[in-house]
């Protein structure tokens, strides 16, 4: 069982998931021998366009769904060795909102930590509604619940067993700030306290600025798995944006150097910093007369190099 620091929390090798044909449609290839390590503690972001196959990588790892070929490791134990363990292992808060509209969020965690047979001695529902803020909801009715608290009620569920890993299948997709800020407060706690947390999102700004590492999939097959930090790097292009008082003639500039007057009058240069320093762009301005207001520096983000990695 993992502990020391570089354990995987998940070990998967040459996972294949193959849907069987459906009247005229054709057997669908949904993983194509993915392997991957999600190191224990980490936030971990699963990325990939619509269709890339994540939903069925994850709900592979909740044992929702048969693999059709492949090995998955959870917590150390093997799934088809120990299902039991490895299922005990991770908390899932699926993305649809499908629950019993007559049960309490209460009812539904009592239920929730019966199936997963947590004895009512080490049950936490009240310290559950609590994390969650539903404790004022803790005996209205389901179907009584906003949206948003239905999904305070999925994580509340998905820890009902205090599992070693949490996974997070787009959770913030349509949520107010609110509830974002609240979702990610918790996370942050969780992942302190010890857990390892997997998440897939849409929104790439949040995947940069939560998850440590990113594997990003494509048609099935993983393209890349990398530390947010180096994938960032990967993306080899800044933009300088310089405010040189309104259009003027522009010198010379470095070769690989692209100059272009934005709307705010402002002018972009974008250029490869493996390359390029930026004080050679600022010497080629100043020397050739351009006066230098004021400078800023535009970093590539997670979207530039998604947009990259999957192009095609
Ligand atoms: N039960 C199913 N039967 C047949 N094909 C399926 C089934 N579930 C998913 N697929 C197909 O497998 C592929 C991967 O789907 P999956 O839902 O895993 O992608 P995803 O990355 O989660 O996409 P999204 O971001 O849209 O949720 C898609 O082509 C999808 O149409």
């Amino acid at each position: 069982m993992p502990d020391g620091s570089g354990a995987s929390a998940i070990e998967i090798s040459n996972l294949r998931k193959t849907y069987a044909a459906q009247g005229r449609a054709a057997p669908k290839e949904a993983l194509k021998g993915i392997d991957l390590s999600i190191r224990a503690g980490s936030i971990f972001g699963l990325l990939g366009p619509n269709g890339a196959g994540k939903s069925t990588l994850i709900n592979i790892l909740a044992g929702l769904v048969n693999k059709t070929a492949g090995k998955v490791i959870i917590w150390g134990f093997d799934q088809d060795v120990n299902p039991r363990q490895s299922r005990a292992a991770i908390g899932v808060m699926p993305q649809e909102l499908n629950m019993d509209p007559f049960f309490t969020p209460r009812a539904s965690l009592e239920v929730q930590a019966g199936l997963y047979g947590v004895p009512k001695s080490e049950r936490w529902t009240d310290d559950l509604l609590e994390l969650v803020g539903l404790t004022d909801q803790a005996n209205a009715y389901a179907r009584n619940l906003s949206g948003g608290m239905k999904r305070r009620l999925l994580l509340a569920k998905a820890l009902v067993h205090r599992p070693h890993i949490l996974v997070l299948d787009e959770p913030t997709a349509g949520v107010d700030i609110t509830l974002r800020e609240m979702l990610w407060t918790n996370v942050r706690h969780l992942n302190q306290a010890g857990m390892t947390i997997i998440l897939t999102t849409h929104y790439l700004e949040e995947a940069e600025q939560m998850c440590d590492e990113i594997a990003i999939i494509n048609h099935g097959a993983l393209i890349v798995r990398q530390g947010t930090r180096e994938l960032l790097a990967r993306a080899d292009g800044k933009t300088l944006v310089i405010d040189a008082g309104g259009p003027v003639d522009l010198p010379a500039l470095p070769e690989g150097a692209h100059p272009e007057w934005r709307a705010d009058g402002r002018l972009a240069i974008s250029y490869p910093p493996s390359r390029i320093r930026a004080d050679q762009l600022l010497d080629a301005l100043r020397g050739g007369g351009v006066p230098i207001i004021d400078v800023a520096s535009e970093q590539p983000d997670l979207e530039d190099v998604f947009v990259e990695l999957t192009r095609g």
